[in-house]
């Protein structure tokens, strides 16, 4: 029985996650062309040269006329105008999806231009890596990892299915979610950490302490995790922190809280605090594993698999 789910799909966008969708695509046989198209030239012809996509298209219309499935993988703050673009050459029927880290505003901005007849799904694979760009894809990236879909009111049930078995097919496991709870659940588990590396990262660089080859040299696992982290692509974090502001403000305003809380506890000497939080912390990591839910990144750093 064919696995194929699409007859022609098209990723507009073309890095970490358009490429990882192509590779993994391939090592599946889940659509018959795939095609793609990126904004600048140069990742165009970095595409072609490395076979990324069946077709590379000079524009979005161009990728996405005649298309099954459209899926947006740009930054967040860049969906609007690509669906304004694509909106007129829609064929009847399609589906439009993305790949955006926050959901309401892709929402707010993208479905007002989704024409009569064309469904929408959007969908947010829960996986990456610090790289960016068309050449830091690889098929595994969605093995084992949640995909997260949100359909709207009245996402179209079999539009919804497939796109389901696109992903799935892909390796992923797929959940469906309601939008704002998706970006205040996301405004924990990712936008405030990163924020936080971020942060971190900064600091020890106004201390002078980062380009120290010694504590670079000597540097634990965790400051190592932070300046993984800080090195993630500056454009796509950008439009996430713009873009889901009040979640991010109301996890960062809880965060400050417990920092405080904690940093009293240093300056007055109060360990029962600091041993009875870690305590709690430690049993919410346990309660992790135990549950079977570590996501520790099985995935990352692999080869990209060609097809
Ligand atoms: N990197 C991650 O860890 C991760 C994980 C899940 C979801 N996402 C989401 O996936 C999307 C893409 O992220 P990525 O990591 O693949 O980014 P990336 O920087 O690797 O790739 C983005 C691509 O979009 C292109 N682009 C930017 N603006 C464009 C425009 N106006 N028109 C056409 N192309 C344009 C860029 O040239 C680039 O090729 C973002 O919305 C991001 O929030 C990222
Ligand atoms: O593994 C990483 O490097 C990531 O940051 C991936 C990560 C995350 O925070 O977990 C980043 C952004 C997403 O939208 C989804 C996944």
């Amino acid at each position: 029985m064919s696995k194929q789910i699409y007859d022609r799909v098209a990723l507009i966008g073309l890095g970490l996650i358009a490429s990882s969708m192509f590779w993994a695509i391939k090592r599946a046989g889940l659509v018959g062309e795939v095609t793609g198209y990126a904004r600048s030239s140069e990742t165009r012809d970095t595409a072609r040269r490395i076979g990324l996509c069946d077709r590379v298209c000079d524009s979005a219309a161009e990728a996405a006329e005649g298309s099954d499935l459209v899926v947006l993988c740009v930054p967040v703050g860049a969906m609007e105008s690509v669906m304004k673009e694509i909106a007129p050459v829609l064929k009847p029927g399609a589906t439009i999806s993305d790949v955006g880290s926050v959901k309401r505003h892709v929402i707010e901005t993208v479905q007002p231009h989704i024409p009569e007849g064309v469904h929408f799904v959007p969908a947010h694979p829960l996986a990456g890596t610090e790289h960016s760009g068309p050449e830091a894809g690889f098929a595994e990236l969605y093995d084992n990892r949640w995909c997260l879909l949100v359909p709207v009111e009245n996402s179209d049930p079999k539009a919804v299915a497939a796109l389901r078995g696109l992903w799935e097919g892909m390796g992923a496991n797929v959940e469906e979610m309601e939008a704002d709870h998706h970006d205040l659940v996301l405004a924990v588990t990712s936008h405030a950490p990163h924020l936080i590396a971020y942060t971190m990262v900064g600091v020890a660089d106004d201390l002078r302490r980062v380009t120290d080859s010694e504590v670079i040299k000597y540097s634990a696992a965790g400051f190592r995790d932070f300046t993984r982290i800080a090195a993630s692509d500056p454009t796509m974090w950008r439009d996430v922190f713009l873009t889901n502001k009040d979640a991010t403000l109301e996890i960062l305003g809880r965060f400050t809280e417990e920092l405080f809380a904690l940093q009293r506890a240093i300056r007055t000497g109060d360990g029962d605090h600091l041993f009875d939080y870690f305590t709690h912390t430690r049993a919410i990591r346990r309660g992790i594993i135990e549950a079977g839910q570590d996501t520790d990144a099985p995935n990352f750093g692999r080869e990209r698999a060609k097809p």
